[in-house]
């Protein structure tokens, strides 16, 4: 599957298949040697009463992640179609927490995001004390200015002219080996085009850049919002395409709204999972 071009293989491990290894996820993400892919997604029985399913998050090098939003409008979509969903809404878990999910389209579904963290131990930031609209570090000799934020997963924001030069492939990796981020970080590098419409390449930890960044889109709407450079409802583009993203207030949670699309299934061999992707 894939969201905007953030391309995923889901795993449905209910019967209780046990998840791969690290090793066996970065078989499946790789491109020449697996199936290919920028996250591997798992579903599992949901911890809570309220959700329909959890799911769980895998970089391509095999590390885990806190949220991926473009995978949970492809989980939403997976499910809605291997269940028989007919709710309007319904609710998934994820390691960030529950999310209302809702089919807003034949392949678009809006997801409750949760509310954006900006202090410097929610993120982690180290380094800093207290959230700031901006923070600056010194960066393979260069002083960066970034906003951070984290949606259970941890994101920083470049401002630049143009995000076509943006220097994604240098500093993406500087930013994530700097001391100041000890979980490594998505960077996200944005340019402000209108009150209610930004660009967006996001080179994102353990994949590089990808085409979309779902939780990277949410986090640079709402450092931009808190700033007070766009509205509380915008587009954010990014190459793979557009994401809507609403976020009424600081308080509220995120609405993101955008595509979730299949693009083949199949069965692994026993030999790895066993399990069924898409
Ligand atoms: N690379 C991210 C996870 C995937 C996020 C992205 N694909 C999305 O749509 O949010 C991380 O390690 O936090």
């Amino acid at each position: 599957m894939h969201g905007a071009g953030n391309d995923f293989v889901v795993l449905d491990l209910r019967d209780g298949t046990p998840p791969p290894d690290a090793a066996h996820f970065r078989l499946l993400g790789d491109r020449h040697f697996g199936v290919g892919c920028d996250q591997i997604l798992t579903i599992e029985p949901p911890h809570g009463r309220e959700a329909h399913a959890r799911y769980g998050i895998w970089n391509s090098d095999g590390s885990a992640a806190g949220q991926c939003g473009n995978g949970a409008r492809c989980v939403a979509a997976w499910l809605a179609r291997e269940d028989t969903i007919e709710d309007a809404s319904f609710v998934l878990e994820s390691p960030a927490g529950l999310h209302v999910v809702q089919r807003v389209g034949a392949e678009r579904w809006r997801v409750g995001m949760g509310v954006p963290r900006f202090a410097p131990v929610q993120i982690p930031l180290a380094g800093f004390d207290a959230a700031q609209d901006a923070y600056e570090v010194d960066v393979e000799g260069e002083r960066i200015a970034f906003g951070a934020a984290s949606m259970g997963n941890p994101h920083a924001l470049i401002e630049v002219d143009d995000v076509d030069a943006a220097p994604a492939a240098r500093i993406g990796p500087a930013l994530q080996a700097s001391r100041h981020f000890p979980d490594s970080v998505n960077v996200g590098f944005t340019e402000v085009t209108s009150r209610d419409h930004i660009r967006l390449r996001v080179f994102e930890r353990g994949a590089g850049e990808t085409l979309a960044c779902g939780s990277g889109a949410c986090a640079a709407a709402a450092i931009l919002m808190k700033r007070g450079r766009i509205d509380r409802r915008a587009t954010v583009s990014l190459p793979g395409g557009d994401l809507l993203i609403e976020w009424p207030d600081d308080a509220a949670g995120i609405d993101m709204t955008g595509p979730a699309t299949f693009v083949f299934d199949g069965v692994l061999d026993a030999a790895s999972t066993g399990t069924a992707f898409a």
